[in-house]
């Protein structure tokens, strides 16, 4: 039988793994996916600490279809947490579109755990901030989103409606945890190399107020599978141009350790109260 990968059959690919998962982490399903983006990896343990316990830990390597982590940050693990009710399976990094491996690798992990059963996926990252006003540190809802990437996880007569893609109704819920969350447009590039300070002026002239590289393709992928989204960006660094510094990926690292605390804090009280 030809093996099945994200490549040659995304949707069974998707179902072994989530078959595997349950196997593996001895649960029947999962409720609610979450992806840790840069800088977001250390906030899982706020998680567990505050509000629920580690039922498995593994590899995404241990799942079929996964590719091993290539970026700084992203552990390339899978932690899954009863909190509450519900069981939560946590993505401690992700497949970047820059990889060089496929738009469907990037989408793999929300497909699996929608298959495994999710129905929220919340997904995070970490971004530039084109508003004067944000904070290196600052979390901030997405509204919505503008796809920059020419790409969709989607092939053939697909035609989702993105409209509300990031649920009005979870964003209000967030607003009511921490009413001092702001709320903005995320705009995806390609990557992986940051942007010019003159395409930051395109972002500003377009409507876009955080610009990332990563988190729309899977947000479309998860609304494909019915489930519920909620985005959540970290400002890690004020975009390009608008400080004269140069852009790095260890301050944007940096940045989400030192938010990790808070950021855990938001996200377990956001998991508790779904
Ligand atoms: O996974 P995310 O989108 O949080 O990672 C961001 C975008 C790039 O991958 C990297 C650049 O510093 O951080
Ligand atoms: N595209 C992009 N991604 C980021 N991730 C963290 N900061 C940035 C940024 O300024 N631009």
């Amino acid at each position: 039988m030809r093996d099945v990968t994200p490549d040659t059959d995304p949707y069974a690919a998707a179902l072994t793994a989530a078959d595997r998962l349950r196997e593996l982490a001895g649960v029947g399903s999962v409720d609610v996916a979450l992806v840790l983006g840069s800088g977001w990896v250390p906030a899982v343990d706020g998680i567990a600490e505050r509000h629920g316990e580690q039922v498995a830990d593994l590899a995404v390597t241990d799942l079929p279809g996964f590719a091993p982590p290539a970026v700084a940050g992203h552990a390339g693990r899978i932690r899954v947490l009863r909190v509450g009710d519900k069981h939560v399976m946590a993505f401690l990094g992700r497949t970047h579109l820059y990889e060089g491996r496929g738009v469907e690798a990037v989408v793999h992990g929300v497909r699996t755990a929608t298959a495994a059963g999710a129905r929220t996926v919340v997904l995070t990252n970490g971004c530039g901030g084109l508003r004067p006003t944000y904070r290196p540190g600052q979390p901030v809802l997405i509204r919505d989103h503008i796809n920059l990437t020419a790409t969709s996880p989607l092939r053939g007569a697909r035609f989702v409606d993105l409209t509300d893609l990031y649920s009005s109704r979870l964003r209000r819920l967030a607003q009511e945890l921490d009413p001092s969350l702001e709320e903005g447009v995320y705009v995806q590039f390609p990557g992986p190399h940051y942007e010019t300070p003159a395409e930051i002026g395109m972002v500003r002239a377009i409507g876009g107020d955080l610009v990332g590289m990563s988190t729309t393709l899977e947000a479309i992928a998860a609304r494909e599978a019915g489930a519920e989204v909620l985005g959540i960006s970290l400002v890690t660094n004020l975009a390009a141009g608008m400080t004269g510094e140069p852009l790095d990926h260890q301050e944007v690292l940096a940045a989400g350790n030192a938010a990790a605390g808070r950021m855990g804090g938001l996200l377990g009280d956001l998991v508790a109260a779904l």
